[in-house]
């Protein structure tokens, strides 16, 4: 049997609905997953995270001292995952850590994740490999989607084309043609419009189940304003963010309406549902199935518009393919961590534009 190679995997993203942990084994040609953990991150972290992805006053002080407060977040997340597996530090190969996006700016050339790299890997003693997408905006590509290369290594199918679809705050598609090839992008909003739209009027995080969306009816009208975004229209390499999904552009499109909020809650659902449906019309018309990773996977509202925007195209969670919905994306930057530490690339230059293959990310040695 071979040697494990234990990884951990922290992710925080878009949604800022806290940190996602994993402890990994790598050694197989599967991701063998030992122990995961949700962790919340602190309402006043989060609110100053928010704060940081809009123009706020000493933008630099308040960034780097919410770099500190969520790095040591990170620490205990580490040292609650380590605990729940019985796994001590020393066992553990690296961290791959994603770090909070507060900027994706790629055309302005550079993207930056906040996080105190050093400061994880001296309080867990354990190296730690972070900033993944830099190098790949360097190389002239998108620093986005990281994650297509993974999906390749273990979801890609030489009987069945696949599309692998992560829907979280944004959401981004992988294509897996049966020959091999692999391509992708971020389609435009995840749940970032949906979560937008329930805090503003019911005060909650979420829609659970879809359950509120699924009160109220679609507005064609305001859908087919949504679908003149131009974002949708670009064609690939492209990646996006809170940057451009934000409340100023949802308050823009319902300028000058007064519409019921559920009927602009299904609405919002339906536009997220048709921007990845058309995506995958367009990039995959021969698709087989359709794998669904990150939270937007708890949404039977969101999953059936997006069947019904899909017919004869089998739609599944990435569970069916034997790994959580929920991990994807954590899993992801443990293997991605692997990678830079063997001396691998880590992107796909036709996903990301980049001018070639490029090893990714930075070592904080423990
Ligand atoms: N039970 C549920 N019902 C409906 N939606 C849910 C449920 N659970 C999670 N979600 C949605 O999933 C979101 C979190 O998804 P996820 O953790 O994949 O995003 P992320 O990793 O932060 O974003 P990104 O992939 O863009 O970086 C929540 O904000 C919520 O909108
Ligand atoms: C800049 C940034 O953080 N982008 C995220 C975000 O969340 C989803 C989508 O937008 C994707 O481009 C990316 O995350 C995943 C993990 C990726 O790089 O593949």
């Amino acid at each position: 049997m071979a040697h494990p190679q234990l990884l951990i995997g922290l992710m925080t993203g878009t949604s800022l609905d806290g940190i996602d942990a994993v402890l990994v084994d790598l050694s197989g040609a599967q991701p063998a997953l030992l122990a995961a953990q949700g962790t919340a991150l602190p309402a006043s972290l989060r609110h100053d995270l928010l704060t940081l992805q809009a123009a706020s006053p000493d933008e630099i002080d308040l960034a780097w001292r919410a770099g500190n407060s969520l790095s040591d977040c990170y620490a205990d997340s580490v040292a609650a995952l380590l605990e729940q597996a019985g796994v001590a530090a020393a066992d553990i190969v690296a961290i791959g850590n994603h770090g909070q996006t507060i900027r994706h700016r790629p055309e302005r050339g550079y993207t930056i994740q906040l996080g105190n790299h050093a400061r994880l890997a001296e309080r867990s003693g354990i190296t730690v490999v972070g900033d993944f997408r830099s190098r790949d905006v360097a190389a002239g590509g998108q620093g986005a989607p990281l994650v297509p290369a993974f999906h390749h290594a273990i979801f890609a199918d030489a009987q069945r084309h696949r599309v692998i679809v992560n829907i979280g705050g944004i959401a981004n598609l992988t294509n897996l043609p049966r020959n091999g090839d692999v391509s992708g992008y971020d389609t435009g909003p995840g749940n970032v419009l949906m979560d937008l739209w329930i805090h503003r009027h019911r005060g909650e995080r979420y829609d659970a189940a879809g359950a509120w969306a699924a009160s109220g009816k679609v507005l064609d009208d305001l859908l087919a304003r949504l679908l003149t975004e131009p974002y949708l229209a670009l064609a690939a390499p492209k990646s996006t963010g809170r940057d451009l999904f934000h409340a100023d552009w949802l308050d823009a499109q319902l300028a000058g309406r007064n519409d019921a909020p559920a009927d602009v809650m299904a609405t919002l659902t339906a536009y997220t549902a048709r921007t990845i449906a058309d995506a995958i019309r367009t990039t995959a018309p021969s698709v087989d199935d359709v794998f669904v990773c990150g939270g937007g996977a708890h949404n039977p509202t969101l999953l059936a518009m997006l069947g019904d925007a899909l017919p004869g195209v089998g739609i599944a969670s990435t569970a069916a393919l034997g790994v959580d919905p929920d991990w994807v994306e954590a899993i992801a930057f443990a293997w991605l961590a692997q990678r830079c530490l063997a001396g691998a690339s880590g992107n796909v230059p036709t996903v990301t534009g980049a001018a070639g293959p490029r090893v990714l990310g930075a070592i904080w040695p423990a």
